[in-house]
């Protein structure tokens, strides 16, 4: 058996989807704070977070905001990892760094594959051209992380399909948003609790 795969499930904003996330194993849960139909505050992102155990990252998600307001909210959510997905540059990760968070880059990939640590990032997030659209991106000819360095395979992943996904790339991690949903910015525990154990699935082929 290799390293789990690592799932993050993203986007989630209610008390009934964080814990059918934590009960069907995801490792890491999303809350988005970037402008999106899934954003939440502060005040739902601190009682939601209060709900994970600690075994469980919390992920804030952010694009292109002011590092001020990243660090507030951070801090007053107490979320344990942050996600940009922005044009953010390595003075803003290296600002970041210090607070010892978890550092999750997120790109959007529209021609090579950015390689894995250009930002000094923990996690390597390969997305869609425009994140959280339910989008799957073209994987064909192109150059993923090595194995063993940590990169996530997100864009247009949903239960069906994770599993030939995670076979053919090799990520370290899956993470999700439209594929659990039933309209944008709509979870359903259904699919979250049939997307987990379908990636976890997909660890035991070899
Ligand atoms: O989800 C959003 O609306 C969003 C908005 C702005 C920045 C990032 C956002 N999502 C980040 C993600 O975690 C991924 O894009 C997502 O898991 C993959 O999306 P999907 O293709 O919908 O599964």
């Amino acid at each position: 058996m290799g390293t789990p795969l690592f799932v993050k499930v993203c986007g989630l904003r209610t008390e009934r989807d964080v814990d059918t996330a934590v009960e069907a194993g995801a490792d890491a849960i999303g809350f988005v704070f970037a402008e999106s139909p899934r954003r939440i505050d502060a005040g739902t992102a601190r009682r939601l977070a209060a709900r994970v155990p600690d075994g469980v990252l919390t992920v804030g998600v952010f694009r292109d905001q002011p590092l001020d307001s990243v660090r507030a909210l951070l801090g007053e959510t107490g979320m344990r990892a942050v996600q940009l997905h922005g044009h953010e540059d390595l003075a803003y990760f290296d600002a970041l760094r210090p607070d010892g968070r978890t550092l999750i880059r997120g790109v959007a990939v529209r021609g090579e594959v950015p390689r894995y640590g250009e930002r000094g990032e923990d996690v390597l997030l390969l997305d869609a051209p425009v994140p959280g659209a339910g989008e799957a991106w073209d994987r064909s000819g192109k150059q993923l992380p090595a194995p063993g360095r940590r990169w996530l395979l997100a864009g247009g992943l949903d239960p069906h399909n994770v599993a030939d996904a995670v076979r053919a790339a090799r990520p370290w991690g899956v993470d999700v948003s439209s594929g659990i949903e039933t309209s944008r910015g709509v979870k359903s525990p259904e699919l979250i609790t049939a997307f987990i154990a379908a990636a976890r699935g997909a660890e035991t082929v070899s």
